[in-house]
């Protein structure tokens, strides 16, 4: 066995560690990157990518009927291409994350399990079979823990013996399922069972609590709308609490008495941190059953040792932070902690967040219930597409830019339903982390007729609102004297 002695050892090649392995090695850092599965982790291989090309292929596969007085048939669903699409836009992202780039970029890469031995270094073991167990042993100034989530199944009695599928199975169908079972109605379940349906399959969805329960309710309901006029069948507040397989099919049965029957069943139920196999207890390493708990500067309970992205701890940083951007910046702040003792600090205040299904959710900052339960003042300014000229046009009027703002004005959060709500979100995000106010958002100008204009007018209603009283009678003397 070899020893090494590095600047920043990282485990897991995701979002987080890919980050931070180029960020350092860039810098001229010695840096190792170890990965026991798929570079470029789940957002490449079994998250973002793919599901958004199903999304794209099942966008295009729900265009049929009259629409605006053109006719369009039925489109026909050849899955097994659509398959093959999914797996190209993987293919094509993936030389971004392959080890050859990241070996160009100075980095070494170990296709490789970690597991601590001590507070400052860590066994290597090859995965392949037939070659020696132990590869080396890796001591590090500082480690990244970058080593992700895995898909929640949950201890429900008969779901360990049915054939399930996850985040990390479903893209390899090569076939349409017939009838897909959904357990979970968060943003996998919802993506996914939108996309399935418009593909063809027959789709039923079981949520234990109402569907995507972290947005605000006037924001799901006119996905909820879509989803059920699109034939998904979806049962809130139905908890699967039995699982049953035969030959014939799955069977789900709920707490609320449902019986649901379909061919295939994708567990959708939420995620749990990849810890099992590092030898966490081994390096002093405090964690729990959420992930590894860290600081604001990302630092474990091991001075050495920081941990960015899905692996970190929900009780940290705050429930809800696992996405890809959240990783990556968690990522560059742990490394600039670690590396070159930069005290940065990661802030939740402006985590975007967006649920790809049409119509799109869209989130940056505080939701109007999250606002609520702070217990501080807050004013809400909402504008629905049905008033937007570009919406009108294009016929399709559904959701809303809802504005979250303290008293003073300052933007706190921003709520966006509808066609394309992700790509506008972009300047809201600007907003929030500038700090700026609504009034300033309002005086903004845009090229007409565009969606961004409904942010706007929702903005403007800051003006509106300081338009009565003693203001109003002020500016109404100043036009009779001018
Ligand atoms: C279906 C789905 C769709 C999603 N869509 C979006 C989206 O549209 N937008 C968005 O922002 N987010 C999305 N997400 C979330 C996003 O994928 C994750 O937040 C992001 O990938 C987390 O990155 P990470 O680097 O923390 O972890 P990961 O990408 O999981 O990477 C961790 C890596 O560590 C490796 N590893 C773990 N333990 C060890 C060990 N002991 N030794 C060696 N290697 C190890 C793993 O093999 C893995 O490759 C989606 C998630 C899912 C499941
Ligand atoms: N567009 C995106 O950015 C995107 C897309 C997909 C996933 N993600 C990330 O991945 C994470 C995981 O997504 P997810 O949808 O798997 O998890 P989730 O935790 O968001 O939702 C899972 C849902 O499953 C339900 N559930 C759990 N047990 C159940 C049972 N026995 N019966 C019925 N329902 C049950 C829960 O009530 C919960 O609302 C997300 O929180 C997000 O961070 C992001």
């Amino acid at each position: 066995m070899t020893r090494d002695r590095v600047d920043l050892c990282v485990v897991g090649a995701g979002s987080a560690g890919l980050t931070a392995a180029a960020a350092a090695a860039r810098l001229g850092a010695r840096v190792v990157l170890i990965e026991r599965g798929r570079m470029g982790g789940d957002c490449l291989n079994y998250g973002c990518v793919p599901s958004k090309a199903l999304l794209a292929a099942a966008a295009r596969a729900a265009h049929g009927g009259n629409r605006l007085g053109v006719e369009i048939a039925q489109p026909a669903v050849d899955f097994s291409t659509v398959h093959a699409h999914v797996q190209a836009a993987i293919a094509a992202i993936a030389p971004h994350d392959s080890r050859e780039r990241f070996q160009a970029l100075g980095v070494e890469v170990l296709e490789a399990q970690a597991r601590f031995t001590a507070p400052d270094r860590l066994k290597v073991s090859q995965i392949a079979e037939g070659t020696s167990p132990v590869l080396r042993e890796i001591r590090a100034r500082r480690f990244l823990l970058a080593c992700g989530s895995q898909p929640l199944v949950p201890p429900i009695p008969g779901l360990a013996g049915t054939p399930y599928l996850t985040n990390e199975t479903i893209f390899d169908l090569e076939e349409l399922p017939e009838h897909l079972l959904i357990l979970g109605g968060g943003p996998v379940g919802c993506e996914l069972g939108q996309a399935f349906r418009r593909l063809g399959a027959r789709v039923t969805l079981l949520q234990g609590r109402r569907l995507l329960p972290g947005e605000d309710e006037d924001a799901v309901l006119p996905l909820r709308q879509a989803l059920q006029e699109e034939g998904v069948i979806v049962h809130e507040h139905s908890r699967v609490s039995r699982v049953e397989w035969s030959g014939a099919g799955i069977r789900l049965t709920s707490e609320d008495g449902k019986v649901v029957a379909g061919s295939h069943l994708l567990v959708a139920a939420g995620r749990q941190p990849s810890v099992a196999e590092l030898g966490l207890e081994a390096a002093g390493i405090a964690h729990d059953t959420r992930g590894i708990r860290v600081d604001r500067r990302l630092r474990t309970s091991n001075r050495r040792v920081f941990a960015a992205g899905d692996v970190v701890s929900d009780a940290s940083l705050g429930a809800g932070l696992r996405f890809t951007p959240v990783a990556g910046q968690q990522a560059a702040l742990a490394f600039a902690n670690a590396l070159l003792r930069w005290p940065a600090r990661f802030d939740v205040r402006t985590v975007p967040r967006v649920t790809y299904c049409d119509p799109e959710i869209a989130r940056v900052g505080l939701s109007e219930a999250e606002a609520r339960n702070s217990g501080r003042s807050f004013r809400v300014f909402t504008s629905p597409f049905a008033q937007n000229d570009r919406a009108v046009t294009e016929g399709d009027t559904r959701g809303f830019v809802k504005v979250i703002a303290d008293r003073r004005g300052r933007i706190l959060g921003c709520v966006i339903v509808g066609r394309g709500a992700g790509d506008l979100l972009h300047p809201w995000c600007l907003a929030l982390a500038k700090g700026m106010n609504a009034g300033e958002m309002a005086r903004l100008l845009l090229p007409y007729p565009t969606r961004g204009e409904a942010g706007k007018r929702a903005a403007g209603q800051y003006y509106e609102r300081l338009l009565t009283g003693w203001r109003k009678a002020l500016l109404r003397r100043l036009v009779r004297l001018g």
